[in-house]
């Protein structure tokens, strides 16, 4: 047997853990093989053989059992751990790119601090209010309770709002309440005070689990002064170890540690007060001191706030406490309870790694007020105390002071109640060392027994129970989150696919519209400019054809007649130009009808979008460039007083009277008169002519210039508006009028043209941003839509499989 255990490095011997480990197969598993069929000559067979086993080996065996349950439990909460935070992180980083949704709605109803506890339990009504850690029961972070406020409308209900735990926004800030500050806060705030939760929750759940990954549990040993704590503790260890004093000694927590884990030697560790964290391979982080020293050291000290006490318990591993095979236990003695500890040891024994708070009490006293103090918070935590009613061989009436006892029991700590036979103990500690009484001998060996139960057995409640409460609670976080985003995306969804659905044929309206709207916008434009070129040319000519009609300017005879060709001419340039003026000013009413219907056509298709510009037609042709008197060359000279439009006739007369009359002609225009002498001529025969040619030239001559004088009034209008035309013509003076006019109109039309087609541009790259923008929101809304349904199924089922986790364990008769 003896060789078996020398299997160890690190016992020295094979443990009975390790034995428990054959018998099941996988010592940290938690899916080890059956018990049945155990191997050959080995002592656990003993334990599969109910009519041979000892008590001993019964208890062992439970011990093994209860092991195996533990580790499996705690396997199955390391993996629920890790498929947790990896949904957290997978949580957080969804939050980053599609900032989740968190409720805002404040509770409505008075929530019960513990209505949704499990396994932390409703303590007793009559409790003041507990102190609070970072959400280890499911309840222990409902923020006070609130005066009703108004709901808003948003996809959650006041329950589900109320019902966060771990995730929940610490949003008590400054005079607004959290509803409004989640309103007044901008989603993205909200996300990232989401992801300073999410951070933290992760924290947590890695220290959990390095909790529950560690094999020591550590029992902290507390009380009254003078209760006997320190007794207690060297009862257990069946050695005095720690100083026992009538007067109160403690003044420091004492840990005492199975020296195996000192190398097998013997000592006390001294922890200086402020300095660095204790480790056991660094000397500078603690004083050595041989266990002489420890009463010194413990009872008056000023420098230091721990020790760690190294100390062989020569006891059986079935016997002893701190070398169970099990588990690494480490006893903490604390200092008695007072006002100025008490506070201290409530937080110790908050810490994490304390598994078990053990209560020592004097029977004698009861519990005193310090005593309900520090049940009433600390343990609240733990949920079960192990009490110890000590020094019980000084009580005469030992019923009554039972009675008495549990019913304090009950109303301080209900469920330590419930199971007083496991958890309270009448015990007298001073007498086990010396081993004499056996009856109170007995008595401690009970206490013992369940004590190591309640230390290995129901250590999943001290160890795994709150990393079990803790994650339920954060799934039920995620999964509530998950419920609430998955509406959320779900109405985003709906919202934004009918958005979609209104503005998309709209946007095909509207380039529809555009390419119709340009055409129109472009023939009516062209229909404008072609009213009006026609318009200006048919005035233009028009009057330039009537010149001579009807002169105003008065003849006043001979010797005015330059005067009255230049008022002439300057009469007709001035009609011209009136004919240009009329036909801008029907240009100028054509363009503003123009622009009207194009400013028209932008309103119905644009409403409101389309900014209308002032049009002022006075504005156009306001450059002259049309000045006839400027461009006009036409010069008034003799020929323009003359009218010889019969000058062919007068070239058939003789050939003095031909160059006479071509020169006399030319000179004075007398054509009709030579045109009859011509007659004359002809009819008399060429004698008499010769006597009468040169009186009838003489007359002829007279006559011709008489009637070419008297026709000034009416050749010089009519040579001016033959010469002007002319002049007109070779500019090409109509057309390029009409022309300039049409421009000027074209021009001045183009601008609300340009503006419209500016407006439908905008407008519709606008709608097609907002296309783009809500495409982009749809695919995402549809990404966070399809996570969210996962998360809500994924949180569920692991939620699910925590909850059937079952911590308490097969129950085994010892
Ligand atoms: N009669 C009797 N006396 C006890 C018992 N247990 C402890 N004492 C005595 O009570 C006194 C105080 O015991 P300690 O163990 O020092 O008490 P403590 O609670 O550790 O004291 P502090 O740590 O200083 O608060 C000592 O004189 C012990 O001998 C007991 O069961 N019966």
């Amino acid at each position: 047997m003896a060789s078996q255990y020398a299997q160890n490095p690190r016992r020295g011997s094979q443990s009975p853990s390790a034995l428990a480990a054959r018998i099941v197969g996988d010592d940290d598993s938690g899916y080890g093989g059956s018990v049945v069929g155990g191997e050959g000559d080995h002592p656990a067979v003993a334990v599969l053989n109910p009519g041979q086993a000892t008590d001993a080996d019964r208890r062992l065996w439970a011990s093994h059992v209860s092991q195996l349950h533990y580790n499996q439990n705690r396997v199955a909460l390391g993996r629920s751990i890790a498929h947790a935070a990896d949904t957290l992180k997978k949580f957080q980083h969804n939050n980053s790119k599609w900032p989740a949704h968190y409720p805002s709605v404040q509770r409505m109803v008075e929530a019960p601090s513990l209505a949704r506890s499990q396994s932390s339990g409703a303590e007793s009504a009559h409790s003041p209010p507990p102190m609070r850690r970072s959400a280890t029961s499911q309840s222990d972070t409902a923020s006070p309770q609130q005066p009703t406020t108004t709901s808003e409308p948003r996809l959650v209900t006041p329950q589900i709002a109320q019902e966060f735990n771990v995730l929940k926004l610490d949003l008590k800030l400054g005079a607004l309440s959290p509803s409004e500050l989640v309103h007044s806060l901008e989603k993205s705030s909200i996300a990232s005070l989401l992801d300073g939760k999410i951070s933290q929750s992760l924290k947590h759940l890695s220290a959990l689990r390095e909790r529950i990954d560690d094999t020591a549990s550590k029992v902290l040993v507390t009380g009254d002064l003078n209760a006997g704590k320190s007794t207690f503790c060297n009862a257990l260890l069946r050695k005095k170890v720690l100083p026992e004093d009538q007067q109160p000694c403690t003044s420091i927590f004492c840990e005492v540690l199975d020296a195996r884990d000192n190398a097998s030697v013997e000592e006390f560790h001294a922890i200086p007060i402020d300095g660095p964290a204790y480790d056991r391979n660094d000397e500078s982080t603690y004083d050595v001191y041989p266990l002489e020293k420890l009463e010194e050291i413990v009872v008056e000290n000023d420098r230091y706030s721990q020790v760690k006490i190294y100390v062989e318990d020569a006891r059986s591993v079935d016997q002893s406490l701190l070398r169970n095979g099990v588990v690494d236990i480490a006893l903490i003695d604390a200092p008695g309870l007072n006002l100025d500890s008490l506070k201290t040891t409530a937080v110790f024994a908050r810490q994490e790694e304390i598994d078990v708070v053990v209560f020592v009490l004097s029977a004698e006293n009861h519990f005193t007020l310090s005593a309900k103090e520090f049940i009433w918070n600390a343990a609240h935590e733990k949920a079960y105390i192990f009490i110890v009613v000590n020094r019980f061989d000084n009580i005469r009436d030992k019923a009554r002071c039972q009675r008495l006892i549990l019913e304090q029991v009950a109303s301080l700590s209900p469920r330590t109640h419930q199971d007083a036979k496991e958890l309270v103990h009448f015990v007298s500690s001073n007498a086990v060392i010396d081993g004499e009484d056996t009856a109170k001998c007995q008595e401690f060996d009970k206490l013992e027994q369940s004590l190591r139960r309640f230390v290995l057995e129901k250590r999943a409640r001290s160890k795994l129970a709150p990393a079990k409460t803790y994650l339920l609670n954060v799934l039920e976080d995620l999964e509530t989150l998950a419920e609430v985003n998955k509406e959320a995306t779900s109405a985003e969804l709906s919202k934004v696919r009918d958005e979609l659905d209104k503005i998309a044929p709209e946007f095909e309206k509207s380039v529809k519209a555009r390419t119709e709207v340009s055409e129109n916008v472009d023939n009516s434009i062209d229909e404008t400019c072609t009213t009006v070129y026609k318009h200006a040319r048919k005035t233009i000519t028009s009057t330039i054809s009537r010149l001579n009609e009807k002169s105003t300017v008065k003849y006043d005879g001979l010797f005015s007649a330059y005067a009255f060709a230049e008022a002439t001419k300057k009469a007709m340039l001035e009609k011209i130009q009136d004919s240009v003026t009329a036909s801008e000013g029907f240009a100028r009413t054509q363009t503003a009808q123009g622009v009207a219907q194009i400013k028209s056509m932008g309103v119905l298709h644009l409403g409101s979008e389309y900014v209308e510009k002032a049009f002022r037609p006075e504005y156009m042709f306001s450059r002259k460039k049309h000045l006839l008197s400027k461009s006009i060359k036409t010069e008034i000279n003799a020929f323009d007083f003359f009218d010889f439009d019969k000058q062919e006739k007068v070239a058939g007369m003789s050939l003095s009277l031909t160059v006479a009359t071509v020169a006399g002609g030319q000179m004075f225009g007398i054509s009709s008169w030579v045109d009859g002498l011509w007659k004359a001529t002809s009819f008399l025969g060429p004698k008499t002519t010769k006597k009468l040619i040169l009186p009838a030239i003489l007359i002829a001559g007279v006559a011709g210039a008489v009637f070419l004088v008297s026709d000034i009034p009416n050749a010089v209008p009519r040579k001016l508006a033959k010469k002007i035309r002319k002049e007109l013509e070779e500019m090409d003076y109509v057309h390029s009028n009409s022309e300039r006019i049409t421009k000027e109109c074209r021009k001045v039309l183009g601008f609300p043209a340009d503006e419209l087609r500016a407006a439908f541009h905008k407008s519709i790259e606008k709608q097609g941003t907002t296309i783009d923008e809500k495409r982009r929101t749809e695919k995402e809304s549809e990404v966070a839509f399809k996570y969210f349904g996962g998360l809500l199924k994924d949180a569920a089922s692991q939620k699910k499989s925590v909850m059937g986790l079952d911590l308490e364990g097969p129950a085994i008769a010892l």
